[in-house]
């Protein structure tokens, strides 16, 4: 199993969040995409903003590896115009994969068809650019039952909307990494939360994001199914890899 091909490499902290100035944090952002386009990692996520220069970077490195970012990042709480705004902006300046962020506080709510409206039109512009769509449902702020009843809304969508060869393009993500529980808990992708989306997602594929830290994490995910792993430690993923496999 090549772990790399299946590793989202992620660097998503705002100027504020990593304490650094612009000018520090495009370093740092710059320093993740070196070591994609080095490691060979199926893709780098990255803030919208840092798209087009990751481009760049990886075009003048005759590189294959993707471009990601989030969409409406990290409370996915804003309307559906100002998340097609920032993906149109994102498609624009190259993204491959376009990763949402569900308005799962209004999934909670009950305001159902706003769920629905947001992934059939976000999907929509996405696979009409021939990008990879993927929806977070952020699990940990979520009861087994909702993961079960969200996952299932977002596969229904796709399945009632988009034609078979599509599927593969729409993923069901369980995580931003950034949400904060009340209890400190486990924020992201867990064994429990995972089996979950595999059994109610699929055709969809599923990316387990968030907490996702070394090798033996992410053989588990890949075991259980996934189809992408969303971390900011793909390169001690690798390594460990390549320990375990005396590399
Ligand atoms: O999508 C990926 C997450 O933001 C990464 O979370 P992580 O820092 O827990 O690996």
């Amino acid at each position: 199993m090549d772990v790399r091909a299946y590793l989202d490499s992620t660097y998503l902290k705002t100027n504020q969040q990593a304490n650094l100035s612009e000018a520090e944090n495009v370093l740092v952002a710059k320093s993740f995409i070196e070591e994609a386009i080095r490691e060979h990692f199926k893709l780098i996520m990255i803030r919208p903003d840092r798209v087009a220069l990751a481009k760049k970077m990886i075009q003048e490195a005759q590189s294959n590896v993707l471009v990601g970012t989030v969409i409406d990042f990290s409370k996915g709480q804003s309307d559906l115009a100002t998340k097609l705004a920032e993906a149109q902006q994102a498609i624009v300046d190259g993204a491959d994969d376009l990763d949402f962020v569900c308005n799962y506080e209004a999934f909670k709510r009950g305001e159902i068809a706003l769920v629905k409206e947001e992934i059939l039109k976000g999907t929509q512009m996405g696979l009409a650019h021939k990008k990879t769509v993927k929806w977070i449902i952020e699990v940990a702020a979520l009861n087994n039952g909702q993961i079960i009843q969200l996952s299932a809304l977002i596969k229904n969508v796709v399945m009632q909307n988009f034609k078979e060869e599509q599927y593969a393009a729409v993923f069901v993500k369980s995580s931003t990494g950034f949400y904060v529980t009340p209890n400190n808990e486990p924020n992201g992708a867990t064994v429990e939360t995972i089996k979950i989306m595999l059994e109610n997602a699929s055709p969809l594929p599923v990316k387990a994001a968030g907490g996702v830290r070394n090798y033996a994490d992410a053989v588990e995910m890949i075991q259980l199914g996934v189809q992408r792993i969303g971390t900011s430690g793909a390169k001690a993923i690798v390594d460990g890899a390549n320990t375990q496999n005396g590399y």
